[in-house]
């Protein structure tokens, strides 16, 4: 592992990707705007961060063709409320367009950058905070999972043809935290245009030969992905208040 300067404190940046269309909600916006419990779902997701006092700024990764965030957001406000307009292609290519972003505006490499995903609007300040107190001392980093519960089908169209060993398996999720300078070191081949199947940051990290820490996290931190996902959101939220 690389070593950092000795007594020079690392700064926490959250990055929230969130230049995705979301094709396969069915919505007829980016799923990130959709209205869930009363405002733009990723408004939720970006409150939850800002709670969080550890994180020194909170940088939201838009598409370049993005007009619809700050009438749709207009609480993501203040110094600690970043926004740059460099999503990519990929969720990878927008998580490394916003290292950059991060690094141009004073990220040093041992830097915590804790990348979370626009669309998991359910997450909870005291669920980052213990990503953050699990993985702060950690050499590699990590992410919150969850161990998987159903029995696990390998498919060939709708007919199941096996049945997967589920023993020491997680369902990732989002914020993956890991050092500014590990992640970009992780996510470089995505900004030559390889690596087009990186769907996480941990198996970018994983690719390079550590063992990212798995730091266990409710089923409730789902991201929504279809569109019966949104009702589940919106009554989640709703009991909440
Ligand atoms: N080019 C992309 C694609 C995705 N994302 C973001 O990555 C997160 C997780 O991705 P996913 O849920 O797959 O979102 P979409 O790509 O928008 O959805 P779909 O795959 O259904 O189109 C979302 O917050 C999404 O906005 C991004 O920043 N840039
Ligand atoms: C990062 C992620 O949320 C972990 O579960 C997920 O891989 C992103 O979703 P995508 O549909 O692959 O973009």
């Amino acid at each position: 592992m690389t070593a950092f300067a000795v007594g020079v404190e690392p700064r926490f940046y959250a990055l929230v990707p969130a230049a995705g269309s979301g094709s396969r909600s069915g919505a007829a916006i980016p799923k990130q705007y959709v209205s869930v419990a009363g405002r733009a779902m990723m408004g939720h997701t970006l409150d939850a961060l800002l709670a969080v006092p550890e994180l020194d700024a909170v940088l939201v990764v838009l598409s370049p063709q993005d007009d619809c965030f700050e009438s749709a957001v207009p609480q993501f406000q203040g110094a600690r409320a970043w926004v740059a307009r460099c999503g990519g292609a990929s969720r990878a290519e927008s998580v490394a367009q916003g290292l950059r972003e991060l690094q141009a505006r004073g990220a040093q490499p041992h830097d915590w950058v804790l990348v979370h995903d626009a669309a998991r609007c359910l997450l909870q300040p005291a669920w980052v905070q213990q990503l953050m107190a699990q993985c702060r001392d950690d050499e590699v980093g990590g992410l919150l999972a969850t161990p998987v519960a159903d029995t696990l089908k390998q498919a060939q169209g709708q007919r199941a043809v096996a049945t997967v060993d589920r023993a020491n398996k997680w369902a990732a999720q989002t914020p993956q935290m890991f050092r500014w300078g590990l992640l970009m070191a992780a996510l470089a081949p995505v900004l030559q245009g390889e690596a087009a199947h990186i769907t996480d940051e941990a198996s970018a990290v994983e690719a390079l030969g550590h063992t990212p820490r798995l730091v266990e996290a409710p089923f409730e931190n789902f991201k929504l992905t279809y569109p019966a996902d949104f009702a589940l959101a919106e009554r989640l939220l709703r009991s909440r208040a």
